[in-house]
């Protein structure tokens, strides 16, 4: 089974994860790693905080010579920004500082701290942050390594943000295709950036944050991962569940998704033809290559929306959470938007799920009984 937990806290000494489950003989590029932890920090529209970070995987096990040995992984990233936090994020010390108590709505603060009945937002705003998704994306950009080696390509790209939105006509699908969209919002279409950016400006200016759609591409699956058997098994709702994990993730659709309630039935499913050479074919996606809750060897194609960042710099009207005194809600230094970050998680928390339904249906235990055995079922479905 392959399963990972991840661990620290926002300003703490570092973040780090334990994978386990993955088989042995996989590559591992660390420079597609670093390039991957590289691009979530970037974006534009991000806070003072992605300046300081230079995020960097620092594997501790379960790696040699560059390839996998079957051994729980063990992945380190540093906070660089702990030098600045060593006192207040302290294990054992007793200079906390002053208290945050203005919860911001929108983030995890009022709740958390109920929950947890603490006194003072910090202890619950350090692992509610998205700094977290730094360990997500190391671990999907191994998984990435397993996929890339049996074929199986993800790709991101941001479609909305504030309500400017690509048009479909100007999406450069070649750059979506290609090993990944250089752009400062991984966008694929320069004229919709452009507007893009403005936005994320005039937000700025007016202390306030922008959300938006970012869409996952998968190229080259394998037919038939997920199944249609039991609830929990369906790879659209594992998808979906990977997705809405991110933070500030409020909706995932596949295919046309939302789009499907203004559309009859004759539009909206992928009818099948049939050549020798191609075997059974379709025209069209609109099911976004999953049909039964299995991937059904069509690209998958699923979309995410991001909410606005919670932290405004003009702040919403809040309750001190110890006084319950009115007061406006907590600043600190944060991103206005972030919705090119997200698209790189998503990448991430993709890999992962399909990676795990990769070794369910195919074995784990090592890369090359796996591609084998991959190869033996692509030459029965396609007798
Ligand atoms: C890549 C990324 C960066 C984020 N940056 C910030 C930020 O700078 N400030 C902030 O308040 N929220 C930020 N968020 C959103 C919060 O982490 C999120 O809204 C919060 O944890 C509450 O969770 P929920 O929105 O899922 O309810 C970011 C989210 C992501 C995915
Ligand atoms: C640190 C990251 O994102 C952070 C996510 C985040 C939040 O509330 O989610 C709040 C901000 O934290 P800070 O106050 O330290 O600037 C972001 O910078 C990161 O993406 O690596």
């Amino acid at each position: 089974m392959f399963r990972f937990l991840t661990a620290g806290e926002s300003h703490g000494q570092c973040l780090a994860t334990i994978i386990e489950g993955l088989p042995s003989g996989i590559k591992i590029d660390i420079n597609k790693i670093n390039t991957d932890l590289a691009r979530r920090q970037q974006g534009y529209g991000r806070g003072g905080r992605m300046k300081i970070e230079t995020d960097k995987a620092d594997i501790l096990s379960g790696v040699r010579f560059g390839e996998t040995i079957g051994d729980p992984i063990t992945i380190r990233i540093n906070n660089k920004d702990w030098s600045n936090w060593e006192e207040r994020m302290s294990v054992f010390g007793n200079v906390a500082g002053a208290k945050v108590t203005a919860a911001r709505p929108g983030h995890a603060d009022l709740i958390g701290s109920q929950k947890y009945n603490r006194e003072d937002i910090r202890d619950i705003l350090e692992r509610a942050s998205a700094r977290e998704t730094a360990t997500r994306v190391a671990v999907g950009a191994i998984a990435k390594c397993l996929l890339s080696a049996c074929g199986i390509e993800i790709r991101s790209h941001v479609t909305n943000i504030g309500g400017v939105k690509v048009n479909p006509k100007n999406i450069d699908y070649t750059i979506l295709k290609g090993s990944r969209v250089e752009s400062e919002l991984n966008c694929c279409d320069k004229i919709a950036e452009a507007k893009m950016k403005d936005a994320i400006d005039q937000a700025k200016k007016n202390g306030d944050t922008l959300g938006g759609v970012f869409e996952i591409v998968v190229f080259n699956t394998i037919p038939g991962l997920g199944s249609h058997i039991q609830w929990d098994r369906r790879l659209d709702a594992k998808l979906a569940s990977a997705l809405m994990s991110i933070q500030a993730i409020k909706g995932v659709e596949v295919g046309e998704g939302f789009e499907f309630a203004n559309l009859p039935g004759s539009q909206s499913h992928d009818e099948m033809f049939y050549n020798a050479n191609r075997n059974v074919y379709r025209k069209t996606n609109h099911a976004g290559g999953i049909e039964g809750g299995m991937s059904n060897g069509e690209p998958i194609v699923i979309k995410a929306v991001m909410k606005p960042i919670p932290t405004l710099m003009r702040p919403l009207a809040s309750v001190d959470i110890n006084s319950k005194e009115e007061v406006k809600a907590n600043t600190e230094r944060s991103d206005v938007c972030a919705v090119s970050a997200a698209s790189v998680v998503g990448e991430a928390m993709t890999a992962i799920v399909l990676a795990e339904l990769l070794i369910e249906k195919f074995g784990g235990d090592n890369i090359c009984d796996l591609k084998a055995a991959i190869d033996h079922y692509i030459a029965r479905i396609n007798r």
